[in-house]
């Protein structure tokens, strides 16, 4: 997708209620194409309203989620993928009984069903191969191209469902906890994962993790009672008073606890 637009993304005064009550309360935000954006916050604060609202599984109660310069509220979730976004869940929704590279096809295939008609879609299944074995390189599982997806490692799965959500060649890309689950030298292993497969592409995630917040952001939007309240490089929000008080401090206090 050509970047036609300043910002990848913009929330503009976005709210959400639900019932009466308010979860997200006038969020903005401005996002630059190419940036890394991690989200954090404490529980309940919204993260994951944010991203539902975003990726369009809801509909904002008033404000404006602009994708690539266009407004994208209400907009179904595959009109939105269609738009040049990608989410992956935290649960993961690969096929078990079918293989790496058949996973990677059918990510690639599904892609190209919304974006041609059925007789390009046919001619389109060569570039279809072609392009999930260049999937597969990317996420170092070619040597695993043919293993069911229910055998590979938990890492593993997760590399490929990283895989099957930037098959489409959406330019945003949404990553909810992309490391949950994972143990230490994985984790660190699959941050380089991430930022090799999303070079030039625009990423969120939302992140309890702070190693791989301040090992993966360019920027960091802090979000506390439905408000995103800081919005900056990992050092400047590090060393920002208000999130200090909000939310990190006792993030850091928790960690030296032996937290998580
Ligand atoms: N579909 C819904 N209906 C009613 N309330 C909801 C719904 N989805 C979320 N909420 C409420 O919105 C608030 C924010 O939830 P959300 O999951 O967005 O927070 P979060 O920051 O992602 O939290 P966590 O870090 O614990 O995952 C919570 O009080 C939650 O109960």
């Amino acid at each position: 997708m050509t970047a036609t637009s300043e910002f990848a993304l913009e929330l503009k005064d976005l709210r959400k209620s639900f019932g009466r009550s308010e979860i997200i309360r006038g969020a903005n935000l401005q996002v630059a194409h190419g940036e890394r954006v991690a989200i954090i916050g404490p529980n309940g604060a919204g993260k994951s309203t944010l991203f539902n609202l975003i990726s369009g599984r809801f509909a904002p109660t008033s404000g404006d989620v602009v994708l690539n310069g266009q407004r994208i509220n209400g907009l179904p979730p595959y009109e939105i993928n269609r738009r040049g976004l990608s989410r992956s869940f935290q649960i993961t929704n690969i096929f078990p009984k079918l293989s790496v590279f058949e996973n990677l096809r059918c990510g690639v295939l599904w892609s190209l069903g919304y974006k041609y008609t059925f007789l390009r879609f046919l001619s389109g299944l060569h570039d279809a191969n072609a392009r999930a074995e260049e999937l597969m390189r990317m996420i170092h599982l070619d040597k695993k191209r043919d293993v069911l997806a229910t055998n590979l490692t938990y890492a593993e799965q997760r590399a490929l469902e990283i895989g099957i959500t930037i098959a489409g060649g959406a330019n945003v890309i949404l990553l909810d906890e992309p490391t949950a689950g994972m143990s230490r030298s994985e984790t660190k292993r699959f941050i380089s994962l991430i930022r090799e497969v999303t070079v030039g592409k625009t990423l969120l995630t939302v992140e309890h993790d702070m190693g791989v917040v301040f090992g993966l952001a360019d920027k960091i939007a802090v979000v506390v009672y439905g408000e995103v309240i800081a919005f900056d490089t990992p050092e400047a929000v590090r060393a920002n008073q208000r999130v200090q008080e909000a939310y990190l401090g006792s993030v850091v206090a928790d960690n030296q606890a032996g937290g998580h």
